[in-house]
């Protein structure tokens, strides 16, 4: 917020003063778009297409207003209306509910099968809402919100508490694997499970050691230390400065490139399970503070569904060298310049996409004479992985706007996303 001068001051102390404000002025820039940008450009594999940006970014802008999507769409899919009531007002920010969507963020990684399309790879039956019991076999991200779901409502296992999960003696790796065991007739297992244990007993040791045992005191820690006016991307800050395993970054030409994907989605999920009803115009509990979140300075989550959707959407251009490794299943190391390259040019796309989508949307406020509200690139994710999965579950495509033969996801296996 600028401040106004009083005139009694001299030249010498309003340059003074100028100066400072600059610097409290300055916008606190996300390092993974500055890493992005630098990864995109070094790389140079993966491109981003400006004709598709703001072919997509009006296509985006209409499907957004037309199908009503919002933070709180986050909400309405099947299995996210969580085993437990997150919105008590005796309790804004409940506890078992914050501690369900850490555990997620923490594991929500690599769901990708070898036997991608045959109907023995690895997925978990269970029921097809939290209103409907019919069993329904659930794949990819999916199988994760469906294991965790199954055991905290079937089986009494309180797999989502990190007192629970970070004890080898209440939690055995055996009771974990039970826990994430795949459905009947499936040949594979959930991918990476040792990966996963690991995690879930070094964030379960932080939580229980650091902040009295649940992710709802770590966020108790950072209002404190922020006096209640924290953002969304100082959340980030802690959770990766706290958490080993959600240091999403790798060294790149002399360069550390932070893309922290899974911290980034954890404060985005948590912001939009507690995404206030617009009607009732109260504020987030999270970020009650008077800039409230900031959310628009968050990235998209680079993760391998997203960019599959921004390559159709001819968002992103791939060389036919790349595409031919893709279609061959080939393994892309983690960190290897193909790899970084589709993580960096996702990003930096969608941040185009981001910038031309407010041009649109502060056009259309100006002439209905209306308040701006800004568009941010974690709603554009939602948005394009939820239209990714429709896409691939066939309920969907795109009309209206020239697209691209869909590609395979590319194939690495990391705990990063
Ligand atoms: N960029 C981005 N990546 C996301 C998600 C989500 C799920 N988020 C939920 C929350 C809001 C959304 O509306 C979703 O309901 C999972 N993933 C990543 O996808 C991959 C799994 O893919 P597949 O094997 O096909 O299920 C894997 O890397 C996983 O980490 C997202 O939102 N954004």
């Amino acid at each position: 917020m600028a401040q106004v001068t009083s005139p009694t001051e001299t030249d010498a102390s309003l340059n003074e003063k100028t100066e400072i404000w600059e610097t409290d002025l300055e916008v606190p820039t996300n390092p993974v778009v500055d890493s992005a940008e630098f990864a995109y450009e070094k790389t140079n594999i993966v491109r981003v297409n400006d004709v598709g940006v703001i072919m997509a970014a009006h296509h985006i802008h209409t499907k957004l207003r037309a199908e009503s999507y919002t933070p709180r769409t986050w909400r309405t899919h099947p299995l996210h209306i969580l085993p437990i009531e997150p919105y008590s007002p005796d309790e804004p920010l409940n506890k078992a509910c914050l501690d369900w969507i850490f555990l997620i963020s923490a594991l929500n990684f690599s769901f990708w099968s070898e036997k991608e399309g045959s109907p023995d790879r690895y997925g978990v039956l269970w029921q097809e809402s939290w209103v409907s019991s019919r069993p329904k076999l659930w794949t990819g991200y999916w199988s994760l919100v469906a294991s965790l779901n199954r055991a905290l409502q079937d089986e009494s296992i309180p797999i989502t508490d990190p007192q629970f999960y970070s004890s080898e003696t209440l939690c055995p790796d055996s009771l974990i694997e039970h826990v994430f065991r795949a459905a009947e007739g499936c040949s594979e297992a959930i991918p990476l499970l040792a990966e996963r244990i690991a995690v879930m007993r070094e964030v379960g040791f932080i939580l229980c050691h650091g902040f009295g045992g649940s992710f709802q005191g770590f966020l108790e820690e950072f209002q404190r230390r922020h006096n209640g006016n924290g953002t969304a991307l100082q959340l980030v800050q802690m959770v990766t400065e706290t958490f080993p395993s959600f240091r999403d970054e790798v060294f790149f030409e002399g360069r550390k490139v932070c893309l922290w994907k899974r911290a980034q989605i954890l404060v985005a999920e948590t912001w939009a399970a507690f995404y206030p009803d617009p009607s009732s115009s109260t504020t987030h509990p999270l970020f009650p503070g008077p800039s409230g979140p900031e959310i628009h300075q968050l990235t998209m989550f680079a993760d391998y569904r997203v960019p599959q959707i921004l390559h159709h959407l001819r968002i992103l251009s791939y060389p036919p060298s790349l595409l031919k490794l893709l279609h061959a299943g080939t393994m892309l190391a983690p960190g290897s310049p193909e790899e970084l390259s589709l993580r960096a040019a996702s990003i930096v796309a969608v941040e185009r996409v981001r910038a031309e989508m407010q041009s649109l949307h502060q056009a259309e406020f100006q002439n209905q004479n209306q308040q701006d509200s800004t568009v941010s690139s974690v709603l554009i994710d939602f948005f394009l992985w939820d239209l990714a999965k429709k896409v691939e579950r066939g309920e969907e495509s795109i009309d209206g706007i020239e697209t691209a033969d869909m590609a395979p996801t590319h194939r690495t296996r990391s705990i990063w996303y």
